[in-house]
């Protein structure tokens, strides 16, 4: 969760509709969930770093009954930095926030199993409890890594791993701002509700990997809601094996 490299110019990528990998060397891969029967549209943003996009993957119906349980918590303000004086100005983040045990909701707890049905790839037990954010006018989450620093973070990490994922579900959309951007790749993501967001965010050696800088656009006009689980390495050994080449991941059962 560590923030580096701050700068305006950063931004620079919110107002643009950047795609990645998508559309030029990997195409829209659509398969039929066995479990629901449902239409799946799957879309990978990028190979390396891996990033996709599973479109509808919760329902608007869930999304909304979450977003009403996540109001009925007492979101504070997150400003984790210290960094700055003045909220306004905050270098890190400009959002209110929770944490939340996976099943402690039932909503939540609805969403948390959809999602472990779903993705395969990731042994969801593994993450931290739920980050919700809601993000107002003008709140944004300034470029940073989800990956730990081992040095700070040494108990967790020794424990667990490092944060080999980050699984993000759009509860609510602004209306204008607020898309997700990777700016070193060139990403800019707008997903709508009920999207989820999926990326790794550590090489199969374990070391972090540095393309991954991402933020929460600033939010030009309505409210942004987001609930991030936080996947850990340990656990994830079977599922998502190494790639014979030692630099990727086998990351097949994203897909299935
Ligand atoms: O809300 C977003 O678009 C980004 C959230 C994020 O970076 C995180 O939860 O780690
Ligand atoms: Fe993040």
């Amino acid at each position: 969760d560590e923030v580096i490299e701050f700068n305006e110019k950063m931004w620079e990528k919110c107002g643009k509709e950047l795609r990645g990998d998508s559309g030029k060397d990997v195409n829209l891969v659509c398969f039929r969930s066995s479990e629901y029967l449902l239409i799946q549209k799957i879309e990978i943003l990028s190979l390396r770093p891996f990033i996709i996009q599973y479109h509808n993957m919760v329902h608007r119906r869930l999304a909304k009954r979450a977003v009403l349980e996540a109001e009925a918590l007492q979101l504070e303000q997150l400003r984790i930095s210290g960094k700055t004086e003045t909220p306004e100005k905050s270098q890190v983040r400009a959002a209110n926030g929770t944490w939340l045990i996976h099943t402690k909701r039932p909503n939540f707890a609805r969403m948390f199993w959809n999602l472990q049905a779903n993705i395969r790839a990731l042994d969801l037990s593994t993450a931290e409890p739920w980050q919700i954010l809601s993000y107002n006018s003008e709140g944004y989450y300034a470029p940073h890594y989800d990956f730990l620093n081992p040095e700070t973070n040494k108990v967790l990490v020794e424990s667990r791993g490092n944060r080999i994922a980050t699984v993000l579900v759009i509860l609510q959309i602004a209306k204008k701002g607020g898309t997700t951007v990777f700016p070193k790749i060139n990403i800019n993501i707008r997903p709508k509700i009920g999207d989820v967001v999926v990326w790794l965010n550590t090489l199969p050696d374990g070391e972090s990997d540095s393309q991954t800088l991402h933020a929460a656009c600033p939010i030009k006009e309505g409210t942004k809601i987001g609930a991030t689980l936080w996947v850990h390495a340990k656990g994830q050994e079977f599922s998502m094996p190494c790639a014979l080449d030692d630099q990727t991941y086998d990351t097949k059962h994203f897909f299935a």
